[in-house]
């Protein structure tokens, strides 16, 4: 499973430097060996098919007019719409919705799912501004790029800071412009819309099944195993919990308020409700604070990016001390640091597939949509399941057979399925 660690842009071209879109292009580079012939399209993947900037100006509470900058870019749709979240943050860019949508091809397609590659996001801290505010903002932005965006041709989702409420939105809008009710021009919304029972904690649980097939690989019981978790949302609270229910201690955990730990294991139940309550982890009771260096460097089984890209660098990969790294985030660990870590002989389930369980019920949601007929969560959770676990297992498979990290077979499968659907659909597609 060990790969060696390979450096193919010089020295002065640092992947970390050139932020996520740069990280996504070096992880092509080093799969492009492994493509055979299908490498000669391997430019594809290296640009967005489509990416729109959208001007986004509504009138404030107070009255003023303000703007806000918003994206949506389809980076490949050879098998499929595009498939990806919508993220409101303080930091979005061109070049990470770039490296988002990028990511979300690989992923679709080394599940196997009939979707290509997109993702959106609007600059913004959603944290400033009234639910009355958000609304107004989201429909302006569902408005500005419904000339792009339909059951067909690509369907957003939720990613971080947005959620049922702003696909109601987003799907209402849509409707509304297009003159009729269209359930299926968005996902993860609220089951009262034709929204899919499971796809809140769909990606938790992926991750959760993936981490535990991990762990089992890796020889680690799970009762009692230790987890730290960066990133206490939709995401991360999930596969904490489920860790937590399957007896797992969850030591440390950090979202953007700051780092709670407690050796002998969070009661994560109370502190999701608490999370809730006071907008973050910090001051938690029976929790002690904690420095972000000290949480990088704590002694676990199973560590969980489940917050925003490049978490995990050349500055702290040397420190970590997991055994697994389960990435709930897109885009947590950098190539630097995937070389660092392999060298240490962590073993990484990479984005592409731990992560993939919200976009595996998304699509479970887009085919309920289309036929009018739903199913129960116990159908969705077992379809889930077997899913991800089929995907660990074959992505395991190839790692072996060609001696690289579960990353590189990821993107081997994953970016030899794009590349053979973009050939085959011809010369001048
Ligand atoms: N929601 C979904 O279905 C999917 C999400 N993802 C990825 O999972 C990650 C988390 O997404 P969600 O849980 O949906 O978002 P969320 O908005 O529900 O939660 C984000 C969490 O990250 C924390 N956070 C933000 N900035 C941080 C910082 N600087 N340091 C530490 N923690 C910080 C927040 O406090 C919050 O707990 C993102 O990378 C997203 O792209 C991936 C696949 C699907
Ligand atoms: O559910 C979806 O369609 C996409 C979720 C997403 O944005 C992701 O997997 O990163």
């Amino acid at each position: 499973m060990a790969q060696q660690p390979v450096h193919r842009l010089p020295s002065y071209l640092n992947p970390e430097a050139l932020g996520p879109w740069g990280v996504y292009l070096e992880q092509v580079d080093r799969v492009t060996p492994y493509l055979g012939e299908l490498g000669k399209w391997v430019e594809t993947l290296k640009r967005p098919k489509r990416a729109l900037i959208v001007d986004i100006p509504i009138k404030l509470d107070n009255g003023v007019i303000a703007h806000f900058e918003g994206y949506r870019v389809q980076h490949n749709t050879s098998r499929g719409p595009g498939k990806g979240g919508v993220r409101y943050h303080q930091d979005v860019t061109l070049a990470e919705v770039m490296a988002l949508a990028a990511w979300m091809s690989v992923k679709s397609a080394a599940v196997n799912l009939p979707f290509g590659g997109a993702k959106g996001g609007i600059r913004l801290d959603p944290h400033q501004y009234s639910l009355d505010e958000l609304e107004r903002i989201t429909r302006r932005y569902t408005s500005e790029i419904g000339v792009i965006i339909g059951p067909n041709k690509d369907i957003p989702a939720p990613d971080v800071n947005t959620n049922a409420q702003t696909m109601a939105w987003m799907m209402d809008t849509y409707s509304m412009n297009e003159g009729g009710t269209t359930t299926g021009v968005v996902t993860g919304k609220p089951v009262s819309l034709g929204g899919s029972l499971g796809r809140v904690e769909a990606t938790g649980r992926g991750v959760f099944v993936t981490g535990r097939e991990a762990a089992h690989d890796c020889g680690i019981a799970l009762e009692g195993a230790r987890v730290v978790v960066q990133g206490f949302g939709n995401v991360g609270g999930t596969a904490a919990r489920l860790f937590h229910e399957q007896g797992a201690k969850i030591i440390a955990v950090q979202d953007h308020t700051g780092c709670v730990h407690n050796a002998n294991g969070l009661d994560i139940h109370a502190l999701l409700q608490y999370a809730e309550e006071h907008g973050g982890v910090a001051g938690a009771p029976e929790t002690e604070s904690m420095a972000p260096s000290d949480f990088w460097a704590l002694e676990t089984e199973l560590l969980i990016p489940a917050a925003l890209e490049s978490q995990i660098n050349a500055d702290n990969a040397g420190s970590i001390q997991a055994r697994i790294i389960v990435e709930g985030a897109n885009g947590p660990t950098t190539p630097q640091a995937d070389d660092i870590l392999t060298s240490q002989g962590v073993l990484i389930v990479p984005d592409v597939i731990a992560n993939a369980g919200g976009v595996t019920v998304s699509y479970f949601e887009w085919v309920q949509d289309f036929s009018s007929f739903y199913w129960t969560e116990t159908e969705i959770n077992h379809r889930l399941e077997s899913m991800m676990r089929a995907a660990y297992t074959a992505t395991s498979a190839v790692a072996k057979t060609h001696k690289v990290t579960l990353r590189t077979a990821a993107f081997i499968v994953g970016c030899a399925r794009i590349l053979e659907a973009r050939q085959v659909r011809g010369l001048y597609p």
